[in-house]
């Protein structure tokens, strides 16, 4: 059976071929969000107590259903009173339910810097994701070769986003130089087998850059563990399930 990795990153470059032909890059350097300021994620998160990433997403390939009619600008607004250092907003649509209209819908109504946390393949990515109003983009250390890496990473930056790297075992820190990083990530969710515990990111912090800001993504389900992270050194958390899930209840009581 092929993993879904894979599959997520066949996929994705199929869809990328078709977006290119119906919106070639010169239409989205003529995006408005295109040519305005970023917002720095890296900023946000180090000047937060917590460093905060709250993440919107609907469903997931480990979940199929986490919020699945949730509205992005009503969340969007929420992370953003609860004091949130950034969001970070699932667009892929077919195994996440996003979309890259939630990224703009997120932009127009909250000043909070906006990871778009999808696969990303292909340079046309990139401009999409600044169109789009993303301020930082995600690299997944698993997903691509060190070159295909470096040159999103350097196309990014060119851009004007910000990088957050992912990783999810130690040796895979070598894949992408530091000078195109801008926060690391680690995956506590193994993306082939889904096991997911923040053991895996607490064993990996002194091998991690001194000089990195350090976000704990995935499978944190309390403040406690966010908590926990921080005291330990991480400098920020990525966290969708448990905040997503949290949104359900209060919007069904708010009816
Ligand atoms: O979440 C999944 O099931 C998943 C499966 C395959 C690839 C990526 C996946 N998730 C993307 C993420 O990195 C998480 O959404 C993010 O770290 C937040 O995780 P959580 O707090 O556990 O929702």
């Amino acid at each position: 059976m092929k993993q879904i990795l894979e599959e997520i990153i066949g996929y994705q470059q199929l869809v990328v071929n078709l977006k290119k032909q119906n919106m070639p890059v010169d239409v989205l350097k003529s995006f408005p969000e295109f040519s305005s300021p970023t917002r720095s994620l890296k900023q946000a998160v180090a000047n937060s107590e917590k460093g905060i990433i709250a993440e919107f997403k609907r469903r997931s390939p480990s979940k199929e259903t986490i919020n699945l009619k949730a509205d992005v600008m009503e969340i969007a607004q929420r992370y953003e009173q609860m004091g949130a250092a950034g969001m970070s907003v699932l667009t892929n649509q077919r195994y996440f339910g996003g979309s890259l209209e939630d990224l703009q819908l997120a932009k127009s109504v909250c000043k909070l810097p906006l990871l778009r946390k999808d696969f990303m393949v292909d340079t046309y990515q990139m401009y999409e994701a600044k169109a789009y109003g993303a301020d930082a983009i995600l690299l997944i250390a698993n997903a691509l070769p060190s070159e295909k890496l470096e040159e999103l990473a350097i196309l990014a930056h060119d851009l004007g986003l910000e990088v957050l790297f992912e990783i999810h075992e130690a040796d895979e820190i070598e894949k992408l130089a530091p000078k195109h990083i801008d926060l690391i990530g680690v995956n506590n969710r193994n993306l082939r087998t889904f096991d997911v515990g923040i053991q895996q990111g607490l064993d990996m912090l002194p091998h991690l850059p001194s000089d990195l800001l350090k976000i704990s993504e995935s499978g944190i389900q309390d403040m406690e563990t966010i908590e926990k992270l921080i005291q330990q050194g991480f400098n920020g958390v990525l966290v969708g399930e448990f905040f997503m899930k949290q949104q359900l209840s209060e919007s069904n009581t708010s009816k």
